[in-house]
C-alpha cells in the first residue's frame, strides 16, 4: 500500500486544447485524492496549465515560445487555475495550498530543507498542496524545464513511494501513436537502458512542453530514488483510480534497488551542461574511483562560457566522464588552469579551493 503520492497533471490533462480549465477531469482527480487522503495517504498534486489558461485568458491562441509571452501568461492563468483546484479539492472535504516553486528552492540547501518542512506541515496538516513551477521569475538556467522534472523532484523531496504522470495519452508507446499507427503500449519498465529501442519523442500534445521524452526521464530519476513511477491517462475516466488500486493501467516503470541523492539525480537527467572542463588523467582518476572534487591544477583546458553556478561536462580528451556545478565562470578558470591552490589564492583571492565541489559532481 502506498502511503505517500504525488500525482503530476499534463496541461493536455488540465486544459482543453483551448486553455481552457477542464473542470470535469480536476472534479475527478479531487474526488480520487479525498478517497486516497481518506483512506489514510498523503497525496500531493502538481499542476501545470497555468500558461495555457493563462493564455486563453488573454484571448491568445496556440504556444507562444517567446519567454516574457509565456511567464506573463502564468501568470495571468496560475491563479485562476489554482481557484478551479481549491473550489473542486474543497467539494470534498479537503483544504488545498498553493505551493510555487523554483529551481533555486530545490537547488539552495536551506531552500530546499524550508520547502521540504513546509510541505511536511501541509501534510501533517491533512492539506493537499498543488505545486506549479513559479514561471514568472524563472530563467532557462534555473527553470526545471518541465513539471515532469518538478514532479520527480517533488516526489523526492516529500520522500513519495508513487509517483503518477498524467498526460493526454495511455502511457508509454514504443513509438509516438500520433505518427506511428502501430505503436504498442508498453506495459512495464524495468531497464532504462532497454529504452533506447523505443522512439521515445520529444514531440508533444499541442499544449505540453516535454513530451513523453520527459516523463521517461523523470521515471528514471524517480525510479533511482527507490520511487515507482506510472504514466497514465489523465483524461479517461477510471484510469488513475486503477492506478491507485494497484491495478493494470498506464505504464509502470519500476523503482531501482540503489538510491541516489535528489541534487544529484537532477543535475545528471536535468540540468543542461553549458560547457565542458576538460581534466587530466590523474584528475579524471581521482574522480572516476575517489569520489574527489575537482581541483584547478587537474585541469588542461575550459571549453564554452559558463557562469559559477552552471552545469558543465567534465571530460578526459574526448570523453565526458560527468558533469558538475562550477564554482568557477568560464573565464575565471581559464586564468588559473593547471596552477595549485596557492597560486589559485593569489590569482583569484575569493574563488573556492574546488573548481567542481564532489557534492556538485555526478559520474556519467
Ligand atoms: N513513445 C511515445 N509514447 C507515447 N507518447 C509519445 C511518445 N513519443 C512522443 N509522445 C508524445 O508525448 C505526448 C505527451 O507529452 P506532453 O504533451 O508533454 O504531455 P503533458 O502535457 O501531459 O506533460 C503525447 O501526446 C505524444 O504525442
Ligand atoms: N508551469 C507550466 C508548466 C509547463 C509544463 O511543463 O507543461 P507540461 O509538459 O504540460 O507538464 C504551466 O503551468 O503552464
Amino acid at each position: 500500500m502506498a502511503t505517500r503520492t504525488v500525482i503530476k497533471l499534463g496541461s493536455s490533462t488540465v486544459a482543453e486544447p483551448t486553455g481552457h480549465p477542464r473542470v470535469d477531469v480536476i472534479a475527478r482527480i479531487a474526488t480520487a485524492v479525498a478517497a486516497r487522503r481518506a483512506a489514510g495517504e498523503d497525496v500531493v498534486v502538481v499542476s501545470s496549465g497555468a500558461i495555457a489558461h493563462g493564455m486563453q485568458v488573454m484571448g491568445r491562441t496556440g504556444r507562444s515560445s517567446v519567454i516574457e509571452d509565456l511567464q506573463a501568461a502564468s501568470a495571468v492563468g496560475q491563479g485562476k487555475l489554482f481557484r478551479v483546484w481549491d473550489e473542486q479539492l474543497a467539494a470534498e472535504g479537503v483544504r488545498s495550498a498553493q505551493v510555487l516553486l523554483t529551481f533555486f528552492d530545490l537547488m539552495a540547501r536551506t531552500h530546499y530543507l524550508n520547502a521540504r518542512a513546509t510541505l511536511e506541515r501541509l501534510l501533517a496538516w491533512g492539506v493537499v498542496p498543488v505545486i506549479n513551477e513559479n514561471d514568472t521569475t524563472t530563467t532557462d538556467e534555473i527553470s526545471f524545464g518541465d513539471n515532469d522534472f518538478l514532479a520527480a523532484q517533488v516526489a523526492v523531496l516529500v520522500g513519495a513511494d508513487r509517483l503518477i504522470l498524467l498526460t493526454d495519452i495511455d502511457g508509454l508507446y514504443t513509438a509516438d501513436p500520433r505518427l506511428d499507427p502501430d505503436a504498442q503500449l508498453v506495459r512495464e519498465v524495468h531497464d532504462f537502458e532497454g529504452l533506447s529501442r523505443l522512439d521515445i519523442g520529444h514531440s508533444t500534445s499541442p499544449l505540453g512542453s516535454g513530451g513523453m521524452r520527459s516523463k521517461v526521464v523523470a521515471a528514471e530519476m524517480a525510479s533511482a530514488a527507490g520511487i515507482v513511477t506510472v504514466v497514465a491517462n489523465g483524461v479517461r475516466p477510471g484510469a488513475l483510480d486503477a492506478v491507485l488500486a494497484g491495478a493494470e493501467e498506464g505504464t509502470r516503470f519500476a523503482p531501482a534497488e540503489a538510491r541516489h541523492s535528489s541534487f544529484k539525480l537532477w543535475l545528471k537527467y536535468a540540468k543542461p551542461a553549458r560547457g565542458t572542463i576538460v581534466v587530466d588523467a590523474g584528475a579524471a582518476k581521482a574522480l572516476k574511483t575517489g569520489g574527489t572534487s575537482l581541483l584547478p591544477v587537474g585541469i588542461t583546458d575550459v571549453r564554452g562560457e559558463f557562469d559559477a553556478g552552471d552545469a558543465v561536462h567534465v571530460a578526459q580528451g574526448a570523453v565526458v566522464i560527468g558533469k558538475g556545478i562550477s564554482s568557477y565562470t568560464a573565464g575565471e578558470l581559464r586564468q588559473v588552469v593547471g596552477l595549485q591552490s596557492p597560486r589559485v589564492r593569489e590569482v583569484l583571492p575569493r574563488a573556492s579551493d574546488e573548481a567542481v565541489h564532489r557534492d556538485y559532481f555526478v559520474l556519467a
